[in-house]
């Protein structure tokens, strides 16, 4: 399956709300969607998982599942997300097999490659610039940042991080492959409309 250039991150905290984003975010386009809910009871993360691959998999999206390659596993969605904290991308690999998607967040290309090396399919760099959306992330790397990573990979790079469609051009430049978005997509007052914008700005490059 094809890494799709555009990622759109459920709103945390879950819910009816974060569907209807979703649902418009996949109706508009959007070619990959990361269930990222977080502080919820498994039984939660699993209905809201299942309920977004049920949005994604009519339409073509790819969906993943952060953190947990268990769940991804268990809703039958098409990849997982692996951050620091989380099982090391090798074991994830030897749970969920060859076909499973694995991506890896790194910040740095001696980390890319190790995940590379690990089995990564993606990695999602970041924080490109300050966000307000997740707390204690290091200083932001800038299109340098980014930059370096992806000079040292020869996977798809994924810049996060404050991510906007004005913001697009620099990160392509950088060697970027695509971009993940929490809240351009999700806190826009017209998500399918900032999704359509989004994947405008990764069309023109
Ligand atoms: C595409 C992409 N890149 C990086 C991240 C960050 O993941 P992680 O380090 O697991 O942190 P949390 O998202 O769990 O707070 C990501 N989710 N997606
Ligand atoms: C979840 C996440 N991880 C990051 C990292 O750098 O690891 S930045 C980030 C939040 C991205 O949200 P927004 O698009 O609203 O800035
Ligand atoms: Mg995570």
């Amino acid at each position: 399956m094809p890494m799709g250039r555009l990622h759109v991150l459920t709103d945390a905290r879950g819910g009816a709300a974060a569907l209807a984003a979703v649902e418009a975010a996949v109706d508009a386009g959007a070619p990959v969607v990361q269930v990222r809910a977080k502080g919820g009871t498994d039984r939660e993360l699993h209905d809201f998982a299942a309920a977004v691959v049920a949005i994604c998999a009519p339409a073509g999206a790819t969906c993943l599942v952060n953190d947990r390659v268990d769940v991804a596993l268990a809703v039958g969605a098409d990849g997982t997300h692996l951050g620091a904290g989380d099982l090391p991308l090798a074991a994830a690999r030897r749970v969920a097999g060859p076909a499973h998607l694995l991506g890896g967040t790194c910040r740095d290309p001696e980390l890319a490659r190790q995940l590379v090396a690990e089995g990564a399919d993606y990695l999602g760099v970041g924080p490109a610039w300050p966000t307000t959306t997740k707390t204690g992330l290091p200083d932001a790397l800038g299109p340098s940042g980014i930059a370096a990573v992806a000079a040292a990979v020869d996977v798809p790079v994924i810049a996060i991080g404050g991510v906007t469609a004005a913001r697009v051009p620099a990160l392509l430049a950088a060697g970027a492959a695509g971009v993940a978005v929490v809240g351009a997509v999700s806190a826009a007052a017209d998500p399918a409309a900032a999704t359509r914008e989004l994947l405008a700005a990764l069309e023109r490059g």
